[in-house]
């Protein structure tokens, strides 16, 4: 079983339970089930099994080393959007040659860096970025492969600050200003135009503004080639959205089928780039009651993670499923779960009905995507460790980092 699942009243994540898992490891505590990561996994190749394609996975979602080698043992390439995240793909064995790389502000430094390991393609976002490859690339004496990531201004229907594909937000190139862009850049001497790219927003439960972005892309394909323009991949994203709080997660084969019709007889491959939906529910974070703090009006139960270690709730007022490790049977109170922080916003969920005494764990669930890989140190907050089990067995896939770890870099005046 991959999900988070009770044994005798206790939480399990595959063989483990996580009761003795935090006993032994401490709080708060990543935890990731193998099985669910590479049944995600498994899922993309076969929806897709119709059409040739290559899953790229959004490292942004979860860039643990060991997450990023467990996909490409499975064949995996990589989304990027950093000089960082290529160094952590090149780390775990991840093949340069499935690399795209995403992102409005690529350095130089990150450009001559993905140049030098043979990326895919860069997916470039403006006509700036355009001009720099081509100068970065004539500089290395390379040719750079590119797609223009357009913005097809298609509403995801998702939270605004995760919406990407509309013309008020900053990624891409307007749909409408493409062609001109790929005529200039196929009489650039040091790019070389592959492919064409669009990404409109995240935690998308409803997939028919995937089907629309596309289609829009088709279009733009068509009229490229008409021209004499060939492009050799079209790369639809991520997006896909999942279940935090019971919501029908999309139905992935469905998509794979619509994307199968419209591939048919086309010779381009498909791209796509999950990042969510392959990690998020197959992790949780597990914290520990420090202090319950009951009120008049609200109750607080005060836990060991914050903010820092899962700000999705803080950022946008994210739910995520909040369960006793083990469960008791004590009278259950409404309490807001909050960390430590000094901050009236760091919060990990409101209003939640739980059987607690101090001391107990508890576990927020789908935390897989967005979690450890938008956490910080704010104050002075080392962040968690992560662990990844497979069975019964336990892997201490990132340590805990320390006092002396967070202060290391830093100097005193003379
Ligand atoms: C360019 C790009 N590709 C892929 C993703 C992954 O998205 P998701 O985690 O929603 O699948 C993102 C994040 O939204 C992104 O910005
Ligand atoms: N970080 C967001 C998703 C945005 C993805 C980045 N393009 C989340 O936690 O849901």
């Amino acid at each position: 079983m991959n999900a988070p699942h009770r044994i005798d009243g206790r939480l399990h994540l595959e063989g483990v339970a996580l009761d003795t898992l935090a006993e032994r490891c401490g709080t708060p505590l990543y935890v990731y089930s193998r099985a669910a990561l590479e049944a995600a996994y498994r899922a993309y190749e076969e929806a897709f099994a119709a059409t040739p394609h290559l899953i790229c996975y959004a490292v942004k979602a979860n860039s643990s080393l060991a997450l990023l080698n467990l996909f490409a043992r499975m064949g995996a390439g990589f989304d990027i959007v950093s000089g960082g995240e290529l160094a952590r793909v090149l780390s775990a064995q991840g093949d340069p040659r499935k690399v795209v790389f995403s992102g409005v502000g690529k350095r130089v430094d990150e450009m001559r860096a993905a140049l030098e390991a043979g990326i895919l393609c860069f997916n470039v976002e403006s006509t700036s970025e355009l001009h720099r490859l081509n100068r970065v690339a004539g500089e290395l004496g390379k040719v750079a492969p590119v797609s223009f990531r357009v913005n097809p201004d298609v509403d995801p229907k998702t939270h605004p600050y995760i919406s990407t594909g509309l013309k008020e937000n900053k990624f891409g190139v307007p749909i409408a200003e493409a062609p001109a862009l790929y005529r200039t850049a196929a009489a650039l001497p040091h790019i070389r135009v592959t492919g064409i790219d669009c990404h409109i927003g995240s935690q998308l439960l409803d997939l028919s503004p995937l089907a629309d972005a596309a289609d829009r892309v088709f279009a733009l394909v068509d009229a490229l080639a008409a021209e004499g323009i060939a492009l050799e991949h079209i790369d639809l994203g991520g997006g896909v959205g999942i279940s935090y709080r019971g919501e029908t997660a999309p139905d992935l084969a469905g998509y794979g089928r619509v994307l199968a019709e419209r591939f048919a007889g086309r010779r381009e491959t498909l791209i796509v780039e999950p990042g969510r939906s392959l990690v998020g529910n197959a992790g949780l974070l597990l914290a520990r009651v420090e202090y319950l703090k009951l009120g008049a009006d609200k109750n607080f139960a005060i836990v060991d993670a914050a903010m820092n270690d899962l700000m999705r709730p803080a950022l946008y007022e994210a739910y995520h499923e909040i369960v006793e490790v083990i469960a008791r049977p004590l009278p259950k109170r409404r309490y807001d779960v909050v960390g430590p922080i000094c901050e009236t916003g760091d919060f990990l969920g409101s209003a939640r009905e739980l059987s607690l005494d101090e001391g107990d764990l508890v576990a927020l669930l789908s935390s897989g995507a967005y979690g450890m890989s938008m956490s910080s140190n704010y104050n002075s907050r080392p962040r968690a460790a992560e662990i990844l089990v497979d069975k019964k067995e336990i892997h201490l896939i990132r340590e805990r980092e320390t006092q002396e770890g967070l202060m290391a870099g830093e100097r005193l005046l003379d």
